[in-house]
């Protein structure tokens, strides 16, 4: 009996209670595991930071209970549309990590694309009238350092800076990324 309720504690502890994804928490404990993995495969491991776009509007517009709403169904929305093997995590606030392990960047963005456009195109109107969200989202490789998603983090602030609603991948040159859409750049 302790040992169940140890275990569902333990289940608690590293996942999101308003998305079900897991949190930090488990990304920090599944860190070494990776890291012993990509040592093994020499592939990086590449990250894709994810950050709703004016979300404190979405939450003094509509409520922070629509807020709640919409990170729930951000986070339904990425278990639906990541690739099998990647891992979609909520960071905290309205920030989201997705691990992409044996990722390509040319994979990574495909994937993020389909996921930043499933997010746009998402009947969020049902949710509320008037509701619209968007996602800029930075991709980059996962370093061993403290804050191993520091360079994603960078991308994400590029992603931001042009404009949101786009994708921008580590080292692209700016404005060219891999690659915002026009429509939203125009
Ligand atoms: N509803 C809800 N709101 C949250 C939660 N966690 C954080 N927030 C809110 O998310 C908002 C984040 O706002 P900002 O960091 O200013 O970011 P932003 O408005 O999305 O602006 P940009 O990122 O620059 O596009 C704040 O108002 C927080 O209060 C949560 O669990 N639920």
């Amino acid at each position: 009996m302790q040992r169940i309720q140890a275990t569902r504690w333990e289940a608690e502890a590293h996942h999101d209670a308003l998305t079900g994804l897991p949190n930090r928490r488990y990304m920090s404990s599944r860190l070494p595991d990776l890291w012993a993995h990509l040592k093994t495969t020499q592939r990086p491991l590449l990250a894709a930071m994810l950050d709703l776009d004016h979300f404190k509007k979405i939450n003094d517009v509509f409520g922070h209970e629509i807020g709640d709403a919409v990170l729930r169904q951000v986070g339904s929305l990425l278990l639906a549309h990541v690739r099998s093997r990647d891992l979609p995590i909520r960071l905290g606030g309205e920030e989201f990590i997705v691990l992409m392990p044996d990722a390509s960047p040319e994979q990574a963005l495909v994937a993020c694309e389909r996921i930043r456009r499933e997010i746009e195109t998402h009947d969020w109107p049902a949710v509320t009238a008037g509701l619209h969200v968007t996602v800029s989202i930075g991709i980059a490789p996962m370093d061993d350092t403290e804050t191993p998603w520091a360079q994603a983090d960078t991308a994400l602030y590029r992603a931001k800076a042009q404009g949101r609603n786009c994708v921008v991948c580590a080292d692209s040159p700016p404005q060219r990324g891999l690659q915002c859409d026009p429509q939203v750049q125009s």
